[in-house]
């Protein structure tokens, strides 16, 4: 591992306890885009499981379902044709991804603003985020604190116009606040900031984590860690560091789809630091 210092979110990390079942460890939903755009939904959906959610449900536009139900085996897949459908096939869920090729549609828009009044947390994401371009409080305004907003620096620009002249800490921190969700500002050294003022910079990245679905990849495992009910701004903390830990751990070559089945070496290191 690198670093001298241990990370501090560990002793709240979410170990399964011997009396645990599937359930009680945290319902994750995946909400995908359209037939064609399915990827970004299953490499979430696969690091939500990795990291530790017991059980894992995409939620998939009905033209969609073929297509997935051919590429996954322990992640479920339940398809919806409206917003009303999809809260209630979020129903029981602990949290909930969604923005990730979700598509720039009135539909996204609305499908995040239903799932908002249901008891799962979010995590909203790429097109999530953009969607709102022009209209930021037609998001903020269905947001709870501990829902989580993970742009890059084009996202965050259509959320927050005026902050990037800010240092990206103070930025990140103002968004948060602005938002009244945490925000993870990602990049090289990814800013994690909550409502009521935390603010952590992660000191673990990498330059082989610039590469298509890395992202999606880490909105799912923020959402497993939620899922499995971590504090939403340790969540965060975790998955960035645990993430950024995976990709130095393989190196050139990596590809998204490598991250979740490097986790299991990174959780096993830190597990045996932790018993
Ligand atoms: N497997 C799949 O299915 C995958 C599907 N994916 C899905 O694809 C969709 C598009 O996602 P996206 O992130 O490529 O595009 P989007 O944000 O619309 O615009 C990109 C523009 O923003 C700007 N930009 C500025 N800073 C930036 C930064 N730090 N990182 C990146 N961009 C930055 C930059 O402008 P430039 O700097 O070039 O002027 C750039 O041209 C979205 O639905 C996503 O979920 C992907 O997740 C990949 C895997
Ligand atoms: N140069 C870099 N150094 C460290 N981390 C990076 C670098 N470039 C990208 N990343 C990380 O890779 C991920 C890219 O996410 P994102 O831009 O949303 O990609 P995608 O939409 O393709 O999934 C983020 O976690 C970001 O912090």
């Amino acid at each position: 591992m690198t670093g001298t210092l241990l990370p501090d979110w560990r002793d709240s990390f979410p170990w399964p306890g011997a009396e645990t079942h599937k359930h009680a460890r945290g319902r994750l939903g995946v909400v995908s885009g359209k037939a064609t755009q399915t990827g970004a939904a299953r490499l979430a959906a696969r690091a939500g499981l990795r990291i530790g959610a017991g059980v894992v449900r995409i939620l998939c536009p009905p033209d969609a379902a073929a297509v997935i139900a051919s590429a996954v085996e322990a992640i479920m897949l339940t398809p919806f044709g409206s917003p009303e459908a999809l809260v209630e096939a979020c129903e029981g869920m602990d949290a909930v991804v969604i923005g990730p090729a979700a598509g720039l549609t009135e539909a996204t828009r609305a499908h995040i603003r239903a799932l908002a009044v249901t008891g799962a947390a979010l995590v909203v994401d790429a097109d999530g985020l953009t969607v709102f371009e022009g209209w930021p409080e037609g998001l903020f305004e269905v947001l709870d604190r501990d829902d989580v907003l993970t742009p890059h620096e084009g996202e965050f620009k259509r959320l927050f116009p005026d902050l990037l002249e800010t240092a990206r800490e103070g930025g990140a921190a103002e968004a948060a606040r602005r938002a009244g969700a945490v925000v993870v500002l990602k990049g090289p050294a990814t800013v994690i900031a909550a409502p009521d003022g935390r603010v952590a910079v992660n000191d673990n990245g990498t330059p082989w984590l610039a590469t298509a679905g890395t992202g999606d990849v880490l909105a799912g495992m923020i959402g497993g860690l939620m899922a499995q009910r971590m504090d939403s701004f340790d969540a965060a903390r975790a998955a960035v560091w645990l993430h950024a830990e995976a990709a130095r751990g393989f190196g050139p070559g990596l590809i998204a789809e490598d991250l979740p089945e490097r986790l299991p070496s990174v959780l096993a290191a830190l597990y045996g630091e932790h018993h």
